[in-house]
């Protein structure tokens, strides 16, 4: 299926646009489900997202479930934090239960600051199996029941391609049976990182990717028009529709 794609002529009126979207999804979600889970990813996306959304009345945030698409491995008040991040621009000023808010364990990252390399990846593997097991309760499915269906994913895009944690030509492309995966060797820093895999987000209800300014120009001409195997070009959610909200400087080359 085609994807939507929203342009806008500045951030602020993508703002408003993205927050109606999330509004719709959250109502739908709430009234057939009684909980609404989506999945925030960090960079300029939480400010963009925020910016409007903060302030909507129609939104019953008590509902909500909130997971991060990834997560750089540091303490949850380090400013490389993507929760910090969405808490400085979104949950300290809306209602969401903190219980509903679920990031990776900050006693793992404590532990994995403290030991060798070998012993990091064991560590990045239990805060993986905590991380997939707090999606299992809100999902309340076992995990042989195959993914967890977000309603809502909310991507950025990065210059290279990549989203999520997910970077071009990585092994992790592969993975298509877990549904939480740590990278120790990101290509961009922080190395550590722990992500949602590619068939999570394929399974996803709606997916949003989020992308403004000129930096992002060509690499949104090659994803979208050409054919290709970037990390955002292998999003094609199997039931769930695709969004891009762009600001006109970063859609300016392309044909729309
Ligand atoms: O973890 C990270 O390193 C960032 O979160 C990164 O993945 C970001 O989401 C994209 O690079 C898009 O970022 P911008 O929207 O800021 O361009």
């Amino acid at each position: 299926m085609a994807p939507h794609i929203i342009t806008k002529p500045t951030t602020g009126e993508l703002s408003i646009s993205l927050a109606d979207l999330v509004v719709e999804k959250s109502k739908k979600a709430i009234e057939t489900l009684d909980r609404f889970t989506i999945g925030l990813s960090g960079g300029s996306l939480p400010k963009i997202l925020a910016a409007d959304l903060k302030n909507r009345k129609d939104i019953t945030w008590e509902k909500w479930e909130v997971f991060f698409c990834d997560e750089r491995i540091v303490p949850l008040d380090h400013n490389d934090s993507n929760y910090l991040l969405c808490k400085n621009e979104l949950f300290d000023h809306v209602p969401i239960p903190p219980e509903r808010i679920h990031t990776i364990n900050g006693e793992l990252v404590s532990k994995i600051e403290k030991v060798d390399t070998e012993k990091a990846a064991e560590v990045a593997q239990n805060m993986v199996d905590d991380y997939e097991n707090q999606l299992i309760k809100v999902f309340a499915c076992a995990k042989s029941v195959k993914f967890p269906v977000f309603d809502l994913l909310l991507l950025g895009i990065g210059p290279d391609g990549h989203i999520c944690s997910l970077f071009p030509r990585h092994p992790l492309l592969e993975e298509d049976v877990t549904w939480v995966a740590y990278i120790m060797d990101s290509p961009k820093l922080p190395r550590r990182r722990i992500t949602l895999t590619l068939p999570v987000v394929n399974h996803a209800h709606t997916v949003a990717f989020v992308a403004t300014g000129a930096g992002k120009q060509d690499t949104l001409v090659e994803v979208l028009n050409e054919k290709g195997n970037l990390p955002a070009q292998l999003v094609k959610p199997i039931h769930g529709k695709v969004y891009w909200f762009l600001d006109d400087e970063a859609a300016a080359k392309l044909n729309i």
